[in-house]
């Protein structure tokens, strides 16, 4: 019903390639490449069809004795969750092993007197010029290859307090991380995948990783971290997939492409659950006119036409809640938290009329 073709202003974009009445669903994005539910919220929204219903505890846990830090809403959608994300059984030991390490780390935190790391990597100086990043980059790989022929960056100074002191946020970046690090592990060894499903398919989208550091340093030592600790914990059969350039991959491609799991009914007043990244869904550009609406199903985002298009016209979802704001707020906004300066019709038609 669509192509994906080249725009002018915005790289590549979703054409219809017929006339599409109002109210037709064109796409539906299925099980996402990878997806985390953020830690405060894991207890509360269930795993496999997101279902929350205000801060009640699901009770289900995986069979067996491995947690993998998920619950449930029913058996049936832990044993979907296991049939379609987990069929050959090896992302659940992953998160297991995550679990185990944020809980060692946590414990070990508390008894030491540690809490804050040596020395940030990132001083008030550094530059954030691609030569500094990758440089720096390249002295984080030169320090985690000089301990792990022999052990794991918890036993190298430089590296362990980094690892103990992860913050919330950085062990769910890690989860999501280590979810897409066993589909490219997956994969490399043949097991039948999806054509959307594919390292390919995912690393095709586009990255925005330099606007994201650049915008907030704090970040890149948080990337850092998020490495660092993957090295340490990740079973040894991945660790030839847990590379910088692996990392740096998903970390920047969740800042361009990643669906928020917000609480339903949507409303101003919805916390956002946690964050999905579907290859698929992701070619949609945004329009702050737009003619597509997003919805979410349980695990599933729908999208369906608000109005009728035109064989040629692009199809294109809003990002956020900013259709009403006047043209100024929205390409503030939109920079702000989307990185790009906005070119759609509408902005440009009003800030044209503005000049
Ligand atoms: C989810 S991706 C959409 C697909 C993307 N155009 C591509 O080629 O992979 C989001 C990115 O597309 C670009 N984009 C989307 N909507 C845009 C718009 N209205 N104006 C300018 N760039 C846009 C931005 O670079 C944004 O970070």
């Amino acid at each position: 019903m669509f192509a994906i073709q080249p725009t002018s202003y915005g790289g590549r974009g979703c054409f219809a390639s017929c006339d599409i009445p109002r109210g037709t669903l064109v796409h539906i994005a299925s099980t996402p490449f990878t997806s985390v539910i953020f830690r405060d919220f894991r207890k509360e929204v269930c795993a496999y069809c997101l279902a929350y219903d205000l801060g009640r505890t699901w009770k289900v846990r995986l069979r067996g004795p491995e947690t993998a830090g998920m619950w449930f809403c029913s058996e049936e959608c832990r044993d979907r969750w296991v049939k379609e994300e987990d069929p050959s059984r090896e992302l659940v030991p992953v998160l297991e092993v995550i679990e185990q390490a944020v809980a060692l780390a946590r414990r070990k935190l508390q008894n030491s007197k540690v809490t804050e790391y040596d020395e940030d990597f990132v001083h008030d100086d550094f530059t954030f010029q691609t030569e500094a990043i990758e440089s720096l980059w390249k002295h984080i790989d030169s320090l985690v290859m000089s301990t792990s022929e022999i052990d794991n960056p918890l036993r190298n100074p430089a590296l362990k307090n980094r690892v103990l002191a992860l913050e919330d946020i950085e062990y769910d970046s890690a989860r999501l991380v280590a979810v897409a690090i066993v589909r490219l592990y997956l994969e490399s060894h043949n097991t039948a995948i999806v054509p959307w499903f594919s390292w390919n398919g995912f690393a095709d989208l586009e990255s925005h990783e330099s606007d994201l550091i650049n915008r907030l340093s704090a970040l890149l030592e948080s990337h850092i971290r998020v490495f660092v600790f993957l090295k340490a914990v990740m079973p040894h059969k991945f660790q030839p997939f847990v590379t910088i350039a692996n990392v740096r991959a998903v970390l920047g491609r969740e800042a361009a492409n990643a669906f928020g799991i917000w609480q339903l009914p949507l409303s101003s007043e919805s916390e956002c659950l946690g964050s999905s990244i579907f290859p698929s869904g992701s070619y949609f550009n945004h329009s702050c006119d737009p003619n597509l609406i997003k919805t979410r199903i349980g695990r599933e985002m729908h999208f369906t036409t608000s109005r009728a298009v035109r064989e040629g016209e692009e199809i294109c979802i809003s990002y956020g809640m900013m259709v009403t704001m006047p043209v100024q707020a929205r390409q503030d906004l939109l920079q702000e938290q989307w990185y790009f300066r906005c070119g759609c019709e509408r902005c440009m038609a009003e800030l044209g009329s503005e000049a």
